[in-house]
């Protein structure tokens, strides 16, 4: 089985070739003592022989559709495989939703960053494979960052936007009361191009709430672009990104620009506004980019005859959809931050 990993380096391959085939937890050491094991399915962690500083969770398609980070990631992997590059810190890499890779869609039954934190056994529990895989990816996590106490820990959840973005590529940090938010981290991202930060105001069920609440990670959800085709990503435009993920873990610290908030644009997450009724609407055209500014007292959506208007003086929409079953978020709305304890 293991032999087409081994002889064209793969892992997206291996991995849909192997949807649905039992895959025991298998441990190899390549070349340059690097231990490599496949956990499950689209799961795969690499351990240098000693000297690890950060434990590093890069997940993909958590989304299906999103494909740029599934290449990026996939790279990565490659160029580990043959030791063209080689990791001086633990990484686990995770394809999260390998089904919704083969039906080209952003999920089969249930969307998956919605399910971490446990809501994947709310409700009527685990009656879909996302429900399960969400709960199988926590133990990955939970397990990988166990493993070793004294390390620094980090998870890029890697994403593309549905709509064209203002600035096209951004983060979203996860709430965490009591704990500054890094600047290190934030220019981190920013040599990665992403110089739009979104801090969030509340808990989520999203897998990088999990990983920053859980385990105390510098973990975010990064939106590297807009939603395309396996084939249609350019991929020059992640040309930093990706050399930036190979530094950070090929390297002991890679080398970052001072923070300077005038070279980035941070929001705070002001509201989620959830779907209450099944005739929700947005009011504005469904070509909207993500950080659109409107006006207080405009009118963003419309249901059960109610208008949800603009509160603050100024709020920007990001990730609208209307088309989430009732009870979920469909847009997130945020106002200038110019004042987080960023340290
Ligand atoms: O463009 C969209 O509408 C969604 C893109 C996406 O998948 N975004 C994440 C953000 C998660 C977070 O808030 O941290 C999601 O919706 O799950
Ligand atoms: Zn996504």
């Amino acid at each position: 089985m293991f032999q087409q990993l081994m002889d064209d380096h793969d892992f997206l391959a291996f991995t849909l070739a192997n949807i649905d085939k039992p895959l025991k937890s298998q441990a190899f050491t390549l070349s340059n003592q690097t231990t490599v094991t496949i956990l499950d399915n689209g799961v795969i962690s690499f351990s240098p022989a000693s000297g690890s500083t950060k434990d590093v969770v890069l997940s993909c398609a958590i989304h299906g559709n999103e494909t740029a980070p599934i290449e990026i990631c996939n790279k990565l992997i490659s160029d580990l495989l043959t030791c063209k590059i080689e990791t001086l810190h633990r990484v686990l890499f995770i394809i999260g939703n390998p089904d919704s890779i083969l039906t080209q869609t952003r999920f089969v039954e249930e969307n998956m960053n919605r399910l971490f934190s446990g809501a994947h056994s709310d409700g009527e529990g685990l009656i879909n494979k996302e429900r399960v895989r969400a709960k199988a990816l926590e133990q990955y996590v939970s397990d990988f960052f166990n493993d070793n106490d004294n390390s620094q820990r980090i998870h890029y959840d890697l994403h593309t936007a549905i709509k064209p973005s203002k600035h096209e590529k951004f983060a979203i940090y996860p709430y965490r009361p009591g704990r500054a938010f890094s600047a290190k981290q934030i220019m981190f991202l920013a040599g990665c191009d992403v110089d739009t930060i979104l801090f969030h105001h509340e808990p989520t069920t999203t897998f990088s709430y999990f990983s920053s609440e859980q385990f105390k990670a510098d973990a975010f959800t990064v939106e590297l672009g807009k939603v395309m085709p396996f084939g249609e990503n350019d991929m020059h435009k992640f040309a930093n990104t990706h050399k930036m993920l190979a530094a950070l873990i090929t390297q002991i610290e890679p080398e970052l620009a001072v923070f300077d908030s005038n070279k980035l644009n941070l929001y705070k997450v002001s509201r989620s506004i959830n779907k209450h009724f099944d005739d929700f609407a947005f009011s504005f055209s469904k070509t909207t980019e993500n950080f659109t500014g409107f006006e207080q007292g405009q009118t963003l959506a419309i249901e059960n005859n109610q208008q949800i208007k603009v509160i603050e003086p100024y709020e920007a929409i990001v990730f609208p959809n209307e088309n989430v079953p009732v009870g979920q978020r469909t847009v997130l709305c945020l106002v200038p931050a110019p004042n987080e304890d960023i340290q």
